[in-house]
């Protein structure tokens, strides 16, 4: 395959790992020896918050009160869309059941967790649509009991709309806490919560390394690195719609990539010639966040065909991915990796991030070989059960205790034997005869 970088990457997003595993990993050292108290104080230390760490009712209906009714709307918009997303998808998780054998029936089902938490991020920007995306998806999955947290403003709080939506989406309990301490107190019950099973929503370095830390102990949806996004666009491309598309992705933040594959040259030299501008006319801080995205972390590639295109996308996995090229159909039938498509230039990665209804809590760098991204599903378990009447129990009795002998498991082979016994007596079978090695 013919492929050429117009515009290489400075750098592969990594960050000051082993940094932030020591300061997370002494944070939770911290908070599991001095419960509540530490977390006040972390919260008071880095979010200037020393206010009430349980959101009470009166605080939701007050943020709902200050909300102008166009904005709660627009919130109850993109809440519909997401919920109604997710119902579809809980209509894809289902039970099986099946007679394996004569007598033997085996089957599946899925159970939600007992209880969610669901991080909300709120450092630089007001995640609003991340309220909705994890505690609606976690709403329908059934999940018993949800708490959500979110970083307090100082003097403020969770701002309120982000405190609607939590609320609109059915949280049980808000928790006026960002960062490790808020993942800590979900994830060992303080405040009289209970403890989360799961842990989902992204956030930064700080909060995805507690998740990493944690997990095992409990779940979580995934590891969750800086947000990234392709594009991939033919000759049918507008090269403005393709620019303004990636500069939005890079606002993100200093090291979240965009990547461009095309087929078309004269796009790509259109598109490097106008996002610099495009950059330059957003307000501060985000222009300094794309620029640096843009210097250090964008690749632009010119690709022989579509087929170089569709590779080039299977090989980086991108969390979002934006198909701008004719015959869309043969591009979602094609594409094997990624978080979340977008076909066709009249949807974009924003819609998705903000109202449209599929989830935006996706994998980043390259997890999308191996994991889609948040559903209904994170949040239920498949478990399974089995039950055998009697001459499925001695068939089954029968080959249990061989292989059990042979691998050296005699307490195996005996649990086999006492029922071999037990049922030879009351209903003699062919089954029964097959003990003996
Ligand atoms: N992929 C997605 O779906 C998606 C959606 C929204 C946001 N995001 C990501 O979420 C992240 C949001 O990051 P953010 O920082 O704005 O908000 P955040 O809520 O993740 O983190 C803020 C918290 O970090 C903690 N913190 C800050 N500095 C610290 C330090 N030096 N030591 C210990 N703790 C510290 C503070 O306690 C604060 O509450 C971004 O990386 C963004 O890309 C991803
Ligand atoms: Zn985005």
């Amino acid at each position: 395959m013919t492929v050429t970088h117009l515009k290489a990457a400075k750098h592969r997003p990594e960050s000051d790992q082993a940094d932030t595993r020591a300061t997370v990993e002494a944070m939770l050292a911290e908070i599991r020896a001095g419960g509540e108290a530490r977390v006040a104080s972390y919260a008071s230390e880095l979010d200037r918050w020393d206010g009430p760490l349980l959101v009470d009712h009166d605080t939701r209906r007050a943020a709902a009160a200050r909300l102008p009714e166009s904005l709660k709307e627009d919130i109850r918009f993109a809440h519909a869309n997401i919920r109604r997303f997710a119902e579809a998808q809980m209509r894809t998780v289902q039970g099986c059941e099946v007679e394996i054998l004569p007598g033997l029936i085996a089957g599946q089902r899925q159970i939600p967790v007992s209880a969610a938490g669901c991080y909300v991020p709120g450092g630089r920007y007001s995640h609003i649509a991340s309220a909705l995306m994890t505690i609606t998806t976690a709403k329908v999955a059934g999940v018993g009991h949800i708490t959500a947290c979110s970083p307090p403003r100082p003097g403020e709080g969770i701002p309120a709309a982000i405190l609607y939506a939590m609320d609109l989406c059915g949280a049980d309990a808000i928790l006026n806490l960002g960062g490790v301490q808020g993942v800590a107190a979900m994830a060992e019950g303080l405040y009289g919560l209970p403890r989360v099973d799961i842990l989902v929503g992204p956030g930064n370095q700080y909060v995805a390394e507690a998740k990493r830390i944690l997990f095992g102990e409990i779940g979580i949806d995934m590891f969750a690195g800086p947000t990234d996004s392709m594009v991939l666009a033919d000759a049918t491309a507008d090269p403005e719609i393709v620019a303004v598309d990636l500069v939005s992705q890079a606002e993100h933040g200093w090291n979240s990539p965009v990547w461009l594959a095309t087929t078309d040259r004269a796009l790509a030299e259109k598109v490097m010639q106008i996002v610099p501008g495009l950059i330059d006319a957003l307000p501060e801080p985000n222009a300094s966040s794309a620029r640096a995205a843009w210097a250090d972390f964008a690749e632009v590639i010119l690709c022989e065909d579509r087929e170089a295109m569709a590779r080039v996308a299977d090989d980086y996995a991108p969390e979002h991915l934006h198909v701008q090229a004719a015959d869309l159909d043969w591009w979602l039938e094609r594409l094997r990796a990624y978080g979340s498509l977008f076909l066709g230039e009249e949807t974009t990665v924003a819609y998705g991030d903000k109202a449209s209804g599929p989830n935006h809590v996706l994998p980043t760098s390259g997890a999308a070989r191996y994991t889609g991204g948040l559903s209904v599903h994170k949040f239920m378990k498949t478990v399974t059960w089995q039950r055998a009447d009697r001459a499925a129990s001695r068939q089954l009795g029968g080959a249990t205790a061989r292989i059990s002998r042979v691998e050296g498991m005699e307490g195996h082979a005996r649990a086999a034997d006492i029922r071999l016994e037990r049922y030879a007596a009351t209903e003699p079978g062919p089954a029964a005869a097959k003990t003996a090695v």
